[in-house]
C-alpha cells in the first residue's frame, strides 16, 4: 500500500498502475473446509476470483456465504471454535502461511458489513481513521484523502458542508456510503461486502449498486447478497452456495439464464430458499 504518499495526484497514479497491472486472479481458494466445532460450514470450496470483477456469492440462509467472505480476510478466525483445512491464496500467497501478516491482508482487503457501522465520530474522523493508523498526520494529505474517498463513495456532495458533524446524524444509506468511503481511504485492492444493502431502502440500495459498478473499475469486489436481482444486475461472476458447497460458479449471465445444475435453477427460479 502507498498511503504514506497519498495525495490527489499520487492516488490517481496508484489507481492507474493498479489497473494496468491487474490481469489475473486476486484470490484462489483451494479445497477449503471450515468447521465451527462439529458444524461443517464450508466443504471443499474451490474458487478463483478475478481482479476487477464483481463476484456475487448467493445461496439460501445458512449455506456459508458470510463464513466464506469472512475467511477471505481471516476475520472468521476470531471465532475460537473454527478449524480450517485447505488454502486461500491472495495474490498468489497463502493467507494461512505463518509468515503472512494478517494486518497486511487487512490493509489490502476492506470490508463493508450488512448494517452500516460508522464510528461515533465525525464524518471526517471516520474517513481518516485508517490512514491515521498508518501514520498519516499531514492535515493537507488527510483533507485530500477525505475528499477523494467521499467522492469515490458518491457521498461528497451530500456531506461536504458537514464534515465535522457526527456520522450518526446521517441516514442509513449515507452511513453505508460513508463506510464504503472509510474503506476506500486505505486504498484497498479488494472490497468484501456482506449484504451491504439489506438494511437500506430502495433508493439507497440503488445508489450503492451504482457505486459498486463504478468502483469495480479500480477494485475487485466480492459481494454476498440474498437479492438475486441484485446479483444479476451488478455482478460479473456468481457463485451459488448450498449447504456449505459451491454448486455452481460461472459468469452471472450463465448462472441466471442457463445454469448447469438443477439446484441452481431451482434456487434462482425461487423453488426454495
Ligand atoms: N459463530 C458461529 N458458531 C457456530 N456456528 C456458526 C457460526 N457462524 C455461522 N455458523 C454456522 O455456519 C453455517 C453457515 O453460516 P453462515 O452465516 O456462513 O451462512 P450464510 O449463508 O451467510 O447465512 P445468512 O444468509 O443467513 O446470513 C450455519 O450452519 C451457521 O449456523
Amino acid at each position: 500500500m502507498t498511503v504514506s504518499t497519498f495525495t490527489a495526484n499520487s492516488a490517481a497514479n496508484t489507481v492507474k498502475d493498479k489497473t494496468e497491472s491487474k490481469k489475473g486472479m486476486v484470490y484462489n481458494t483451494k479445497d477449503l473446509n471450515l468447521w465451527y466445532g462439529e458444524t461443517h460450514a464450508l466443504k471443499n470450496i474451490n474458487l478463483e476470483i478475478q481482479e476487477n470483477d464483481v463476484t456475487a456469492i448467493i445461496g439460501p440462509s445458512g449455506c456459508g456465504k458470510s463464513t466464506y467472505i469472512k475467511t477471505l480476510n481471516r476475520m472468521v478466525e476470531l471465532t475460537p471454535i473454527v478449524k480450517i483445512s485447505g488454502d486461500i491464496q491472495y495474490r498468489e500467497k497463502s493467507i494461512f502461511d505463518k509468515n503472512f501478516k494478517v494486518e497486511d491482508l487487512r490493509t489490502h482487503v476492506g470490508m463493508v458489513f450488512q448494517k452500516p457501522n460508522p464510528f461515533p465520530k465525525s464524518i471526517y474522523e471516520n474517513v481518516v481513521y485508517g490512514p491515521k493508523i498508518h501514520g498519516i498526520r499531514d492535515k493537507k494529505v488527510l483533507d485530500q484523502i477525505v475528499e477523494k474517498s467521499l467522492r469515490g463513495a458518491a457521498i461528497w456532495d451530500e456531506v461536504k458542508d458537514r464534515l465535522h458533524e457526527n456520522a450518526y446524524g446521517l441516514s442509513g444509506g449515507q452511513q453505508q456510503r460513508l463506510c464504503i468511503a472509510r474503506c476506500l481511504a486505505i486504498e484497498p485492492d479488494v472490497i468484501l461486502m456482506d449484504e451491504p444493502t439489506s438494511a437500506l431502502d430502495p433508493i439507497s440500495t440503488l445508489k450503492v449498486e451504482e457505486l459498486v459498478q463504478e468502483l469495480k473499475k479500480d477494485f475487485s469486489i466480492i459481494i454476498v447478497t440474498h437479492n438475486m436481482q441484485q446479483a444479476a444486475r451488478i455482478s460479473d461472476k456468481t457463485a451459488f452456495f448450498l449447504n456449505g458447497e459451491v454448486i455452481e460458479y460461472a459468469d452471472t449471465d450463465v448462472i441466471f439464464s442457463n445454469p448447469t445444475d438443477k439446484r441452481t435453477e431451482d434456487y434462482i427460479t425461487g423453488r426454495f430458499g
